[in-house]
């Protein structure tokens, strides 16, 4: 891919995304977010393994940067790479769960800590540097509730919350719940819903499936 076919649009207000590395299969790249960068990407090579066992080179010493608060464009002919890239410089589990936080001016530490907490509640720790593209229905909605642990609101509406999830954490006790002497949930989906109807209103963060 060549980078010339990265193209500076126009501005637009975007957070930073949180600092990360990725690495995967076949791939060989520097994803990092520095402060003043969105996304910065150094020396990518992509490959693919075909049925034959050969290994296709997809994307071929990629590096860009892009500052945050920016919008950009991926220009170039079809097949060169644009969507491959873009999928590789995927949020990870980690990032996306962070990026709700990004409005509460918090220290990185802490930021580590509730993301590390959310994800453990869930279920998805080990999933931390997984590029959220890659995780299964059930998986994307753990997340998308450990992104609203980590916020640590005051109550949750949840809207058809176990639609993906497996019959055991439909039901099991816990199964969403805040910490730190917040709302706790507990119990099977008709009593969280009970529970969050009776606060009318005063509902702060929603989930939609
Ligand atoms: N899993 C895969 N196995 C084999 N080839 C692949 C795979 N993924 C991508 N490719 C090939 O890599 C090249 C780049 O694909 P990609 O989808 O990134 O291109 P693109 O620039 O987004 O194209 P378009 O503008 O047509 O959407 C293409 O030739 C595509 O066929």
């Amino acid at each position: 891919m060549n980078s010339s076919a990265v193209v500076h649009a126009t501005a637009a207000v975007q957070r930073p995304l949180l600092r990360s590395h990725s690495t995967g299969n076949n791939c060989a790249a520097v994803a990092t977010v520095a402060d003043n960068l969105a996304i910065e990407c150094r020396n990518l090579s992509y490959s693919v393994k075909t049925r034959q066992g050969r290994l296709l080179p997809i994307l071929n010493d990629c590096s860009l940067s892009i500052p945050s608060g920016q919008f950009w464009m991926l220009l170039g002919p079809n097949g060169c790479g644009k969507s491959t890239l873009l999928k590789v410089v995927m949020p990870t589990v980690e990032a996306d769960v962070a990026f709700g936080l990004g409005k509460f001016n918090l220290a990185n530490d802490e930021i580590t800590s509730r993301v590390a907490k959310a994800l453990d509640a869930v279920g998805m720790y080990e999933y931390l540097q997984r590029p959220v593209q890659t995780l299964s229905g059930g998986q994307k909605q753990r997340v998308a509730i450990a992104g609203a642990l980590a916020e640590a609101c005051k109550v949750l509406l949840l809207d058809e919350l176990t639609s993906f999830l497996d019959e055991n954490d439909q039901y099991a006790d816990g199964a969403v719940y805040m910490e730190d002497g917040k709302v706790v949930l507990q119990g099977d989906a008709s009593s969280i819903l009970n529970f969050v109807e009776a606060q009318q209103g005063s509902y702060i963060k929603q989930i939609n499936s």
